[in-house]
């Protein structure tokens, strides 16, 4: 499995009316033509990305989100979250932000990241007709370590959970996943979640974020692995892939002395506070080469057992560091560039997320059709056989009949042949007593008698006629009727 590190991107935001009007002075920039940020007179550091203040939304997206875009179109996690301190643009990159920066009238220059890669997603949906996509989003936020689905309200805190499922992927469990069908539809939930997003008025940011936000996409593609049609035929070869792409707009971090919270507000500063310095635990633990196998303490809050897979894990991540310009949080932005440069040394291991299931249920389809045909040449060539049975036996069937009407033709011809005997029989007998025969007739009388006496024996034994049948005489002499009953067993066996 690959490694491939976390790709860390810088952007400097310019300096706002407000810093202008207060004369602050610039302390960070992007060095020409590099990919290096100087802050400072001499403090530089180098990046995957870097946007200066003129830098467009468009070219933050093309660079670093587009890539995670294909990325999650071929089946892996993406991930792009975005630090930094408290004012310093990253609800204005991740384009989460409040309603006024999401409604239509917003110039398209101006949109962030989210409604970028939601247009570009619908767009590549469109063209891609090999493909059956599900896309789902949810919207969540970690407020005072409590996580709120940001589009079901009424959904109770307590009944979302993360998990991790049978693959060691971490998991939003009760957050509503809304079926989506355009651009548009996701434009209109994203803005509704965002309107419930906690967010308030500080002396450092207008509209600040209180809480982490995460807008996740799911995409579940369901495509055809043969390339052509006639391929696709022979055999079921459907490919389910379902990935996720996280977009992560964090609390900034605040210095509670400049930004004068109190109250509620100082309570939120603390909660952010902790998560953000459980996040740089983890970047910590995971950049350090000298601490490979070591405890990463993701465990530590909502916001880092959130991120797990995406910092160390198997999703493809981009972290995108946000910096104020201004000299006045220098040490803010000094400090938010060390962070971004450990982060550099995170390694992921990406992977696809074939759907094991779908897979499965595939394999099964096979064994199934197997089955099927199997079962049916059995009982095609059952039914041959019974057929070849059921021709031989009525072959020996009409066999059977004609020697039974040949045996019963015979028994009857033996019964007229003894009775004729029978009736010579005795002619002969009254003869034998009577007299006036001469010598030679005696002698032909007596021959005669013999005859008689010896036919009588030999149909006395032939079954079927009286007789035979009342002697209960088991052995038939006569040959032909041997033959005819041997006939007749073979045919009955
Ligand atoms: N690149 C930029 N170009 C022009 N204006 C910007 C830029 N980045 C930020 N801003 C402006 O700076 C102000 C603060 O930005 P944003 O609310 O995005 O900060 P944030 O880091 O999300 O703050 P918080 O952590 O308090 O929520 C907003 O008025 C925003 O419009």
């Amino acid at each position: 499995m690959e490694e491939i590190p976390v790709k860390v991107a810088v952007r400097i935001r310019p300096l706002l009316s407000k810093e202008i009007l207060h004369n602050h002075q610039v302390c960070v920039r992007v060095v020409p033509n590099t990919q290096q940020i100087l802050i400072g007179k001499d403090r530089v550091f180098t990046f995957d990305y870097v946007f200066g203040k003129a830098a467009s939304q468009d070219d933050v997206y093309s660079n670093c989100i587009k890539p995670l875009l294909v990325s999650l179109i071929e089946g892996y996690n993406a991930t792009v979250f975005a630090y930094g301190q408290t004012g310093s643009g990253k609800t204005y990159t991740i384009g989460g932000g409040h309603v006024g920066m999401l409604c239509a009238s917003v110039a398209d220059e101006e949109k962030g990241i989210i409604p970028r890669a939601i247009q570009e997603l619908f767009q590549i949906i469109s063209e891609n007709h090999n493909t059956d996509f599900n896309v789902t989003v949810s919207y969540i936020e970690v407020y005072k370590e409590d996580l709120r689905d940001l589009l079901e309200l009424e959904t109770n805190v307590k009944d979302i959970h993360i998990r991790e499922d049978e693959k060691g992927n971490t998991v939003l469990v009760g957050a509503k996943e809304n079926q989506v069908e355009s651009a548009d539809e996701v434009m209109s939930l994203l803005e509704a979640g965002s309107a419930a997003r906690h967010t308030s008025t500080t002396q450092m940011n207008e509209h600040s974020s209180r809480s982490h936000a995460i807008f996740t996409i799911t995409i579940c593609q369901q495509r055809d692995k043969n390339s052509s049609a006639a391929e696709s035929t022979t055999a079921r070869s459907i490919q389910m892939i379902t990935s996720k792409f996280h977009f992560v707009d964090l609390a900034g971090s605040e210095r509670v002395t400049k930004t004068g919270n109190t109250g509620e507000r100082f309570k939120e500063s603390i909660q952010i506070n902790s998560g953000l310095l459980a996040l740089g635990n983890v970047i910590s633990a995971l950049a350090d080469p000298k601490r490979k196998n070591a405890h990463v303490p993701y465990r530590d809050a909502k916001i880092t057992r959130i991120l797990k897979d995406s910092l160390g894990g198997n999703a493809k991540t981009v972290m995108i560091t946000c910096i104020s310009p201004s000299t006045s949080d220098f040490d803010e932005s000094l400090n938010s560039l060390k962070y971004a440069n450990r982060a550099r040394n995170i390694k992921n291991k990406p992977i696809v997320n074939y759907n094991p299931d779908w897979d499965r249920m595939d394999e099964m389809e096979l064994e199934i059709k197997a089955l099927r045909e199997a079962l049916q040449n059995q009982q095609s060539s059952r039914v041959s056989r019974i057929s070849q049975v059921s021709q031989d036996w009525g072959q020996e069937k009409s066999k059977i009949r004609a020697l039974e009407e040949q045996l019963a033709q015979f028994q009857l011809e033996c019964y007229n042949h003894r009775h004729c005997t029978e009736e010579a029989f005795s002619l002969f007998h009254e003869l034998k007593v009577m007299s006036g025969l001469a010598k030679s007739q005696k002698n032909r009388l007596e021959s005669w008698l013999c005859m008689a006496e010896e036919i009588r024996s030999e149909t006395a034994s032939i079954p079927g006629t009286d007789d035979a049948i009342s002697s209960g005489r088991e052995e038939p002499h006569h040959i032909t009727i041997l033959q005819l009953k041997r006939e007749l067993k073979k045919c009955q066996v």
